[in-house]
Formats: structure tokens, sequence, C-alpha cells
């Protein structure tokens, strides 16, 4: 493990016919970006070069699910362009049972954790987070009492209202999954609603306590893995203006229905602003200053994941990136961000 608060390891989505502006180096650390106007090499922790899902599982997901076992905090964060595989990492295509990503696999190895630990009682719990546009959303909010409107935050950066319900077996976690994913689909099917674009997070609470010892203290943990919006350019997205686009004052404030590029537009200043304020965050983690200001409330997506970065917080990015000549402007901000 680096010694850096984010370990970065980098996912290529396999192509047809290859494509020869990237390449993955035979050390598993390196990737170089080959384009017209640069050759740019990078170097991570760990790069993931065709692997499977079991084999990005098994270096990623299954050590921070026993860290979680042992109560501390640990976060997956996927990110790249759309496209490049994020979800199928996290998730997976729900084909079929081996390309299932990291959240069932985790969910699977969380669940036999505890079972194999019978001197300890757990109690676990799930919530499953949208964000859209800096607003947020409950995607369990179709259970009952849950909140169908945008949530808040507390001033402790709690999300008010979010559901939270216990879990007690592996079937009854993948259901409450399936649920959230069913609720986003519906969501993005209506009109003017929130589109794929936005940022999820599924977060699994943890907590322990000693069944032999009644004095033992009550461990709390919890694991958050997070499929963050897709990171390319606006030109890239058919949107117009670039980051430093400011909406048209019109935009969702008279009651009219923004047009389709509107929204595009919106969409992609709000994820390039969440994107470059985690970044910030990171940079500030890691900074070697202790007392550093760490900027974790410029936007909703930093101060939920508050407790889930830095500290003694494990933490992985997955740079999900695209090998095939079309994307190589986009491969090198994923590899550029990455390696920041
Ligand atoms: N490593 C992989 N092996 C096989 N298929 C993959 C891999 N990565 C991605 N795919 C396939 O590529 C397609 C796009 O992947 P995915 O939907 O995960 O991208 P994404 O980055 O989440 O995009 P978006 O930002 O739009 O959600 C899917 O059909 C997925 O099954």
């Amino acid at each position: 493990m680096s010694r850096h608060p984010v370990r970065v390891v980098i996912r290529d989505r396999p192509v047809s016919g290859g494509g020869s502006s990237v390449e993955l180096g035979a050390d598993g650390r390196t990737v170089r970006v080959i384009s017209a106007q640069r050759s740019t090499s990078f170097s991570y922790d760990t790069v993931l070069d065709g692997a499977s899902q079991e084999r990005t599982f098994e270096e990623v997901g299954r050590p921070l699910c026993e860290t979680v076992m042992q109560g501390v905090n640990a976060t997956v964060l996927c990110y790249g362009q759309t496209g490049a595989g994020k979800s199928f990492t996290m998730v997976g295509n729900g084909q079929d049972y081996h390309t299932r990503g990291i959240l069932p696999r985790a969910l699977a190895s969380i669940f036999r954790g505890v079972a194999d630990r019978p001197e300890y009682e757990y109690t676990l719990r799930l919530q499953c987070l949208e964000i859209y546009n800096d607003s947020m959303y409950d995607l369990l909010s179709t259970l009952p009492g849950a909140q169908r409107s945008e949530l808040s935050l507390s001033s402790s950066s709690e999300v008010v209202g979010l559901t939270s319900p216990k879990v007690s077996s592996e079937q009854e976690a993948h259901k409450l999954v399936f649920e959230a994913e069913a609720n986003r689909a519906v969501e993005q099917h209506k009109l003017n609603a929130r589109s794929s674009r936005s940022h999820v997070l599924y977060m699994l609470l943890v907590e322990r306590r000693s069944r032999v010892d009644s004095s033992g203290a009550v461990l709390k943990s919890r694991l958050t893995l997070a499929d963050l919006a897709g990171s390319e350019r606006l030109k890239k997205s058919g949107d117009h203006g670039d980051e430093g686009f400011q909406p048209p004052s019109s935009l969702n404030l008279t009651g009219v229905a923004p047009t389709r590029q509107q929204r595009l537009a919106r969409e992609s200043m709000c994820i390039n602003k969440s994107l470059s304020f985690l970044e910030q965050v990171v940079i500030a983690l890691g900074s070697k200053r202790p007392s550093g200001h760490v900027p974790h409330r410029s936007s909703r997506l930093t101060a939920v994941l508050r407790d889930s970065l830095g500290g003694n917080c494990r933490t992985v990015l997955i740079a999900n990136i695209r090998t095939d000549d079309v994307h190589v402007e986009e491969t090198f901000s994923t590899c550029r961000f990455a390696q920041r």
C-alpha cells in the first residue's frame, strides 16, 4: 500500500483490434499515452492490464473488505470517461454471475466475514445515494418512510434523511442494490429527469460488538463504493463552452424545461467542478502539511466523502481508461488526473 492517502489503480477496457495510442507497461505500473501532439508516461501503484472482474476484486476489493471488518473505513472510487467501464467495474453488466463487479463481490465477502466471526455481533446497513448536479437523492426512496425529494446536508456533513435499512443477509443486500438501480433507471427515463451522468455512492455501514467481552467498544466502519460520473470534456459530450461556462440565467429558474444542450452543459459543468474539488481534497490530504485545510465542504460529493477519504481510511481510486485511438485525449486527461 502506498503512503499517499489514495492508492491509484488503472484499469483498461479491452478493445477489439487494439489501439496504438496507449501502452500498458509490462511492469504493471506504467502507462504511456501517445498522441500526435505528445507522448507521456505515467506511473501508478498498479496497472490492471486486461484484468478479469475476479482479479480486479482480489486486487482492490477484498483487502478493503478485510479493512472494514476490522473497524477501519475503506473506499473505492471509480473514475473515468463515459463508457470506460466504471459501472462495469463497480457493479458488473448484470448479464452473468462471472462478470459481477466489486459491489456484489464485496457484499458476498463481508457476509462471509460475518459468518466466520461468530464471536462478534455485526449490524450492517446499506445506503445508496445519487448526486446529480450537486443535488442529492436517495436511491432507496421507494422504501417505506423514505424521502423522495432532494436531500440536504447537516452542518456536520451528514445526509439528512438518507435511508439506512438494516441488511441481515447477502440476498437482502443484493435486493436493495437491485431496487436502487431500478429507481435510478426510472429517474433517467422521466422527462427532464436526472441523466446517467451522476455520481452514485453505495455505502455499507458496519457496527461490530464483541459477544464475549461485554466491556468491549463498539467498532464502527464504512465501506464506500463510488461510481463517479463520466469525466469527459464539454466539447466531446456535445455540449458547448469550457470549464468556465456559466449556464444561462434562465436555466431551471423560469419553470421552462431546459433544452437538451443546456441540460448537458449544466451537467458537465457540475461534474467537472465536483471532480476538480475531489482532486483538491485528495491533494490537500496528501500534502505534507498536517494542519493544511482540506476543502471537504466545497461540493456535496466531497462533503459526503468526508469520512471516506483521509484519516486512517484506506482509499483506492480506480481510473478506468479506454485504449482505442479515438479516445486518446480523454485517456490522457484521466491518466493525468489519476497521477495528480
Ligand atoms: N473490462 C471490461 N470488460 C468487458 N466489458 C467491459 C469492460 N469495461 C466496460 N465494458 C463494457 O463497456 C460498456 C461501457 O461500460 P460502463 O457502462 O461500465 O462504462 P461507464 O464508464 O460506467 O460509463 P457511464 O459513465 O456512461 O456510466 C458496457 O457495455 C460494459 O459492459
